[in-house]
C-alpha cells in the first residue's frame, strides 16, 4: 500500500490584463497574492495584506506539453504499474479546466491531458511484449445531479445510472465500459462522448461546460501467455469539473442559473468533503452528492490523485482565485492509500484446477494399482456399469447374491448401490400396493358374486391374480404375506410421488439404469417373469441370446481374474524394487563415504542390475494392468449389451404374444432359470391357493420351502 498526499498543481490562464498582485515565486511552487488597497487606502480582503500558498508546482504560461510532462506523466506511469489514478481540474468558470483536460480538438499541439494519456498508455502497451493488456473506456457526465453515459447509444436517455458502494469503493452501475484496441479507438470514444457533453454559451466563457465529466481508462494487465491467472486492474479517471461561479456577479438567469446552482451546490459538498478529509474527521460526507460519491476513491481511498487548480489571474477574478487556491491547499492535505488490485481470471483458474484434478487422478490410480485396487474407477458409473449394479442389487434383494458381492470399493459405488436399492424398494412397494388393491377388489367382487362362482359363472380360481406368490417373494426378497381384508392402496405413496417429473436424475436421487427404470403399471410381475423363463428356455431366439449373455458373463469373469492376477504381479514387482533398493542402500552405507565412494564392488553391481531388471518388469506389468483395465471395461459393456439385447427381444416376443410390454419384471438373473418343473408346479399351486384359500398360504409356503431344501440336498 502506498500512502501519499494528493498532489496539487496550479495552472494560470494567460491573460491580456494580468493582475500584478499575483506572483509566482522563484521556486516554481509558491504563489503570493498581494491584495490591492481600496481607494481609501484600506484592504479589500478581510484586512489582509496578502496570502501565500505552496503547491507541488505552479504552471504559469506553460504549454500543454509542459503541463502533461509535469503533472500527468507520473500518474499515468503509476496506472501502468497497477495503481488507480485520478486527475481532476478545479477552478472558476473560464479558468481553463476543459482546456487543460480536453484541450482544443482542432489543434493537435493543443490537445489536452486525456489525449496525451491515451497516447502514453498505448505507447507502453506496444512496447511491452511481456504483458497482455485489455483497455476499456467509459465516459460519465453529472449534469444537474443526474448521471449520464456519454458513450451510450442515446446519452440523453441514459439517466438510469446509479452510484453503488461495494467494499468501501464505488462504481456506477449501468455505465458502459467499452473495450478499445488502439489509440485511435480510444480517442474516437473520447471525441464521441465530448460531442454530446452539455455545453452552453456563458458570459465568462463562450463554450462553457456545464457539467462534471469523468473519462476513465480501465486497464487489465497480466503477464503474456497463460502462465498466470492473476490479473492486475487499474483505472485512470480524468475529471473535468464544472466551473464555480458567483451568480450575483455573473447575473445568470433561467437555465444557466439552474445549472450554476447545481454546480455550486455540488462543489460546496466537494469542499465539505475535502475539509473533513484534510482534518481527518471520522465522518466524511461522501454521499451528499453524486460528485463526491463518484470521486470517493480519488479523494480518500485506493488512488494516486493529482489536482490541477485552474486560476484566471485577472483582478476581476481575484476573489475566485483566492477561493480556488484556498480549496487547493486543503486538498493538498488529503492522504490516499493506493495499492495494486489483483484478481484471478476464472477461466485460467478452471484450467489450473483441471490440470490438478488430472494429476491427482493419475496419482490415485498409481496408488490403487500398488495396493491391489487397480480395477477401481472413481468416475461416474457408465450406463453399462449401472445396469450391472441394478441387476446385482436385484439379485441381492432376492437372496441370490451375497452381501459381500455388493461393491464397497468407492464411496460413489456405495451410494449408487443404495440408490438402486431405493429404486427397487419404491418399485416393489408400488407393485405390491397395486396387487393388494387388485386382490381386495377381486375379493369384494367375489363376495358379491359368490352365487355366480358357485354356479360356475365366475372366473376360475387359477385365473385370479395372486398375492404372496413364491416367485415374487423369491424375486424381491420381501415376504408379501396376506392382504388383510378390506386393504386399500395407500394414497400419495406411488412411485411417481417420489418427486416431480424430471427430478429422478437429480444428484440426490438414484440414477435409473436404462433397462431398470420407468414407473411400472399394475400388471402381473409373476406372469411376466414366467414368460421370461419360457422365452429363455423354450424359444429359439431367447435360447440363443441367453447363451450369448452367459458367454459374455464368463468373459467378464475371466477379465476380472486376469486383472487381479496382473495387479498381484505389479505388487510383487513393487515389493522386489523396494527390497532391492534397500539392499543397495545398505551396501552403500556399509562401504562408507570415503574417497572410494564412487567405486562399487561386484555384489553391489549385481544388486543394481537386478534393481534395473525388476523396474523394467514393473513397468511392463503396470502397462498390462492398464490394458486389462480397458479390456474389463469392454467386457462390462459387452455383458450389459447382451443382457439388454435379451430383454429387448423378450419384450418384443412378449408383446407379440399378447403380453404388456410395460409390465414390470423382476429380472432374476440365473435364479429364475433354476426353477425346475417341481418348483414351477409349486408356483402354480401357490397361485391357486391364494385365489381359493389365502389364509393357508403361509402354511403352504413353509412346506414348499422344506421341499425346496430337500430338492437342494438331492
Ligand atoms: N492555458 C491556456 N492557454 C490558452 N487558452 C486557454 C488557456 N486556458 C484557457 N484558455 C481558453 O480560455 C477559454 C476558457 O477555457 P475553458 O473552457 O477551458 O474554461 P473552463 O474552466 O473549462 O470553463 P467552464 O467551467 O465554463 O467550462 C477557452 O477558450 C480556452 O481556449
Amino acid at each position: 500500500m502506498v500512502k501519499s498526499h494528493v498532489k496539487v498543481w496550479v495552472r494560470t490562464r494567460p491573460s491580456a490584463q494580468p493582475f500584478d498582485g499575483l506572483k509566482v515565486q522563484a521556486d516554481g511552487k509558491s504563489v503570493a497574492i498581494n491584495f490591492p488597497k481600496t481607494s481609501e487606502g484600506g484592504q479589500v480582503h478581510n484586512q489582509l495584506e496578502g496570502l501565500a500558498f505552496k503547491f507541488d508546482g505552479v504552471l504559469d504560461g506553460a504549454s500543454q506539453e509542459d503541463v502533461y510532462a509535469s503533472c500527468a506523466n507520473e500518474v499515468v506511469d503509476s496506472v501502468l504499474a497497477g495503481y488507480n489514478g485520478t486527475m481532476f481540474c478545479y477552478g472558476q468558470t473560464g479558468a481553463g479546466k476543459t482546456y487543460t483536460m480536453s484541450g482544443e480538438a482542432q489543434q493537435y499541439s493543443r490537445r489536452g491531458i486525456i489525449a496525451r494519456a491515451i497516447h502514453q498508455i498505448f505507447q507502453e502497451i506496444d512496447a511491452r511484449v511481456d504483458r497482455q493488456y485489455t483497455v476499456k473506456v467509459s465516459y460519465l457526465e453529472i449534469y444537474n445531479e443526474v448521471l449520464y453515459d456519454l458513450l451510450a447509444d442515446n446519452p440523453a436517455l441514459s439517466g438510469e445510472l446509479h452510484v453503488l458502494e461495494e467494499n468501501h469503493t464505488t462504481f456506477v452501475k449501468g455505465l458502459a465500459v467499452k473495450e478499445v484496441r488502439s489509440q485511435e479507438e480510444a480517442l474516437s470514444m473520447f471525441f464521441q462522448g465530448d460531442a454530446v457533453r452539455s455545453i452552453s454559451a456563458h458570459a465568462l466563457n463562450a463554450s462553457s461546460t456545464r457539467s462534471h465529466c469523468i473519462f476513465t481508462l480501465h486497464l487489465e494487465m497480466r503477464p503474456s501467455g497463460e502462465s498466470s491467472e492473476r490479473a492486475v486492474h487499474a483505472k485512470l479517471n480524468l475529471v473535468d469539473l464544472a466551473g464555480s461561479e458567483r451568480t450575483k456577479k455573473t447575473g445568470v438567469t433561467g437555465q444557466a442559473l439552474k445549472e450554476a446552482n447545481f454546480i455550486n451546490k455540488s462543489l460546496t459538498f466537494l469542499e465539505q468533503t475535502v475539509n473533513a478529509l484534510s482534518r481527518k474527521e471520522g465522518h466524511v460526507p461522501f454521499r451528499q452528492t453524486k460528485l463526491t460519491s463518484v470521486l470517493r476513491d480519488a479523494l480518500g481511498g485506493n488512488c494516486k490523485t493529482v489536482m490541477v487548480a485552474n486560476v484566471w489571474g485577472e483582478a476581476a477574478h481575484l476573489e475566485e482565485t483566492v477561493s480556488t487556491l484556498r480549496f487547493a491547499s486543503r486538498v493538498k492535505l488529503i492522504e490516499t492509500d493506493a495499492f495494486v488490485t489483483e484478481s484471478n481470471d476464472p477461466s485460467l483458474l478452471v484450467r489450473r484446477y483441471e490440470r490438478q484434478i488430472k494429476e491427482l487422478k493419475a496419482e490415485l490410480a498409481m496408488r490403487d494399482t500398488l495396493s491391489g485396487r487397480g480395477h477401481i474407477s472413481y468416475g461416474d458409473l457408465s450406463d453399462a456399469e449401472l445396469r450391472e449394479l441394478a441387476l446385482l442389487v436385484k439379485r441381492f434383494l432376492s437372496g441370490e447374491a451375497d452381501v459381500d458381492e455388493l461393491p464397497a470399493d468407492t464411496l460413489k459405488r456405495v451410494k449408487e448401490t443404495f440408490g438402486q436399492m431405493q429404486l427397487a424398494y419404491q418399485a416393489l412397494r408400488s407393485e405390491l400396493q397395486q396387487e393388494l388393491a387388485k386382490e381386495a377388489a377381486q375379493r369384494a367382487a367375489g363376495t358379491a358374486s359368490a352365487q355366480d362362482t358357485a354356479s360356475g359363472m365366475g372366473p376360475s380360481p387359477a385365473d385370479q391374480a395372486t398375492v404372496g406368490d413364491d416367485d415374487l417373494e423369491r424375486s424381491t426378497g420381501f415376504h408379501v404375506g396376506q392382504a388383510p381384508a378390506g386393504a386399500r392402496p395407500m394414497t400419495g405413496t406411488r412411485e411417481n410421488d417420489a418427486g416431480p417429473p424430471g427430478t429422478a436424475h437429480s444428484a440426490s436421487r438414484p440414477r435409473t439404469p436404462a433397462t431398470a427404470g420407468s414407473a411400472r403399471p399394475p400388471t402381473s410381475i409373476i406372469d411376466k417373469n414366467a414368460a421370461f423363463l419360457r422365452f429363455k428356455r423354450a424359444i429359439a431366439e431367447g435360447q440363443e441370446l441367453n447363451e450369448e449373455v452367459k458367454e459374455r458373463q464368463a468373459q467378464l469373469k475371466q477379465a476380472r481374474q486376469a486383472l487381479k492376477g496382473a495387479t498381484f504381479a505389479v505388487n510383487a514387482a513393487k515389493r522386489d524394487i523396494d527390497s532391492l533398493a534397500d539392499a543397495v542402500e545398505a551396501k552403500k552405507g556399509a562401504q562408507g563415504t570415503g574417497d572410494s565412494g564412487d567405486v562399487i564392488d561386484d555384489e553391489e553391481c549385481q544388486l543394481i542390475q537386478s534393481l534395473k531388471a525388476v523396474k523394467l518388469a514393473y513397468r511392463r506389468e503396470f502397462d498390462q494392468v492398464k490394458e486389462l483395465r480397458t479390456t474389463l471395461d469392454g467386457c462390462i459393456q459387452s455383458a450389459a449389451d447382451a443382457q439388454q439385447a435379451l430383454l429387448e427381444a423378450f419384450n418384443g416376443w412378449y408383446a407379440a404374444n399378447g403380453g404388456s410390454t410395460t409390465a414390470g419384471m423382476a429380472i432374476t438373473e440365473g435364479g429364475a432359470d433354476e426353477l425346475d418343473p417341481g418348483e414351477e408346479f409349486d408356483r402354480m399351486e401357490m397361485e391357486r391357493i391364494m385365489a381359493t384359500d389365502p389364509e393357508s398360504a403361509s402354511f403352504v409356503a413353509a412346506k414348499k420351502q422344506i421341499r425346496r431344501k430337500q430338492h437342494g440336498r438331492r
